[in-house]
């Protein structure tokens, strides 16, 4: 049965919206904290990609926070997917949600509260009956300033299936036009699943008027598995994060859902809008941004997804590829250009290896800034892969707004030598030069940032991977830096060990810097430095 929605209108049976919580849930798994820059190129990614709903943050959690739902929303104002912030069931939260969101062309209010005896009990301290009252209350607050307001029940999956129904009653009468039902701590099985939204459906007053949504956690590996148990339930808004990052073990992946969703349509026969080519494009930046690849071996936008080594397999897959890949690579931005790029290639080349890599709206100026570096990697190295181009791409995008820039390195090392660096940076526009000595060519390279650029962070992680195979591959460092608690990974990638180091190094501190300046106090803001 067709259903009325206020930000989507009339919507088919079969249709499932995509909600993505990238930027909130995933943002709040340690380590993958995101400045605004980087969310909103995020959210230009996943726009892109096709989602229905970001939800851009908790616009409550921080002054920094605020800004950033605030900034995505100003840059949807005309048109583009519904921008949602989530809220407590509390009117503070609900109000800083509202006034974050004002700019957005279409948002959402989310709000959430738990409804398991435990979290009410023990976290919570309320009462079955204050719940009720606070469920109430908190969504006819949201649908003052929202036509769409979405109420999640906090570990519904773990709640008595008879209160879970009244609270849910209770937010479809205050107003809610999606309910949310969480396994917030992954503990449900597909059949749990599939029967909670079942129920819920045929037991709840004024259910066939609003839309049902699954949001699953990955404690047991099985976040998958109980989106796709939830629709089969009737649920028609999945939730998920790209590379399935998040809280603990993480959301239902993203790429995972969609690839499920359009591989075996035979047997779940459902709508969406998922642009699935620009997956793994979308996977790399995420990866970029936040410094944590994906394992070789993940579904979809693993390095091996669609990998064969052995030879029983490589004889099917040369005979014909459908014996051992039930997708093809291209359906999810694995590059199918012939083009092999290296140092006498030329922009229209690179355009068309960046086309096919999925970045075809990349603007100009960094167009000409990726192909200078381009070149510059292509005389460093015989052949250029795709995941060089990605690394080269994205790490331009991202370092666009830094505020410390590495404009030169000298690295004097070797056995029975103590090595010594030399750098130049750029801060604000300003040189700034350091020399340092240290343990190793790393320790000096950092203590020769510290040098020219003082501060005082603790160095937490230090990850190298290449990029691709090779001696002449690109290496790609990863630097967790940590201050008052506050922790941040910067990123960085070159042939050169070293260099990629430092720009991991630099990237980190900028990040620092961003986060500095967003958890200062207003009155502090403008004047904030290192
Ligand atoms: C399942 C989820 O993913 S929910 C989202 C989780 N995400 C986050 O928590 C990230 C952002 N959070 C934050 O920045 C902070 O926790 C804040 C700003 C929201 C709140 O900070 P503080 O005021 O210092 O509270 P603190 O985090 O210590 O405790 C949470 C409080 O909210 C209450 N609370 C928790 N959930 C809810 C809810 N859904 N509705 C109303 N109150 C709630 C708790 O009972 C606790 O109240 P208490 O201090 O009276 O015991
Ligand atoms: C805020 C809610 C939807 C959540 O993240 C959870 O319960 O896991
Ligand atoms: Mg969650």
């Amino acid at each position: 049965m067709a259903i009325t929605h206020p930000s989507f209108g009339t919507l088919d049976d079969n249709r499932i919206i995509f909600f993505d919580t990238t930027l909130r849930d995933g943002e709040q798994s340690p380590g993958f904290s995101m400045n605004i820059e980087e969310k909103l190129r995020m959210a230009e990614a996943l726009t892109d990609l096709g989602v229905d709903v970001i939800e851009a943050g908790f616009a409550i959690a921080s002054p920094g926070d605020f800004e950033s739902v605030q900034e995505i929303a100003k840059r949807f104002a005309k048109d583009g997917p519904v921008i949602a912030s989530l809220s407590r069931a509390a009117a503070a939260d609900i109000l800083r949600s509202a006034e974050a969101l004002k700019p957005a062309a279409r948002k959402r209010i989310h709000i959430v509260l738990a409804t398991s005896d435990l979290h009410m009990r023990v976290k919570l301290r309320m009462s079955r009956e204050e719940v009720l009252e606070a469920v109430t209350g908190s969504v006819t607050l949201g649908r003052q300033h929202s036509d769409d307001v979405e109420w999640s029940a906090e570990d519904g999956s773990r709640s008595d299936p008879d209160f879970l129904c009244r609270c849910v009653e209770a937010a479809i009468k205050a107003g809610a036009t999606t309910i949310n039902i969480p396994d917030t701590v992954g503990y449900s099985m597909p059949e749990d699943m599939e029967r909670i939204f079942t129920d819920l459906r045929s037991r709840v007053p004024g259910a066939d008027t609003v839309i049902f949504s699954a949001h699953n956690h990955n404690d047991l590996g099985m976040a998958v598995a109980n989106t796709i148990a939830a629709i089969r339930g009737g649920a028609r808004q999945i939730e998920s994060t790209i590379n399935g990052i998040g809280e603990r073990a993480g959301n239902a992946s993203l790429e995972e859902v969609a690839m499920a969703l359009r591989t075996r349509r035979d047997v779940l026969p459902f709508a969406n809008t998922i642009q699935t080519p620009k997956i793994l494009r979308t996977s790399k930046l995420l990866a970029t941004i936040t410094g944590f690849d994906v394992q070789p071996n993940k579904a979809i936008v693993g390095r091996n997804a669609f990998a064969h080594e052995s030879g029983i397999h490589q004889d099917g897959v040369l005979k014909d590829a459908s014996t051992y890949e039930i997708m093809t690579p291209e359906s999810v931005g694995w590059s199918n250009s012939s083009l092999v790029l290296g140092k006498h290639s030329g922009r229209a080349a690179f355009r068309d290896k960046l086309r096919s890599l999925g970045y075809g709206e990349i603007g100009d100026n960094q167009l000409n800034d990726a192909f200078r570096r381009f070149k510059d990697l292509a005389d460093r190295k015989k052949v250029v892969y795709d995941e060089d181009v990605a690394a080269l791409v994205d790490d331009e995008v991202v370092r666009g707004h830094d505020r410390v820039k590495l404009v030169g390195l000298t690295v004097a090392t070797g056995l029975g030598v103590r090595p010594m660096a030399t750098l130049a940076l750029e801060v604000d526009g300003e040189r700034r030069d350091g020399m340092a000595t240290g343990d190793g060519a790393v320790d000096a390279t950092f203590i020769a940032i510290r040098n020219a650029f003082p501060h005082d962070v603790a160095l937490k992680l230090f990850a190298v991977q290449s990029v691709t195979g090779g001696t002449d591959a690109q290496a790609r460092v990863t630097v967790r830096l940590e201050e008052g608690g506050k922790l941040v990974d910067g990123q960085g990638a070159d042939t050169d060990t070293i260099v990629a180091a430092a720009r991991a190094y630099v990237h980190a501190l900028n990040k620092l810097l961003v986060k500095r300046e967003r958890t200062a106090p207003a009155e502090f803001r403008a004047t904030a430095s290192a």
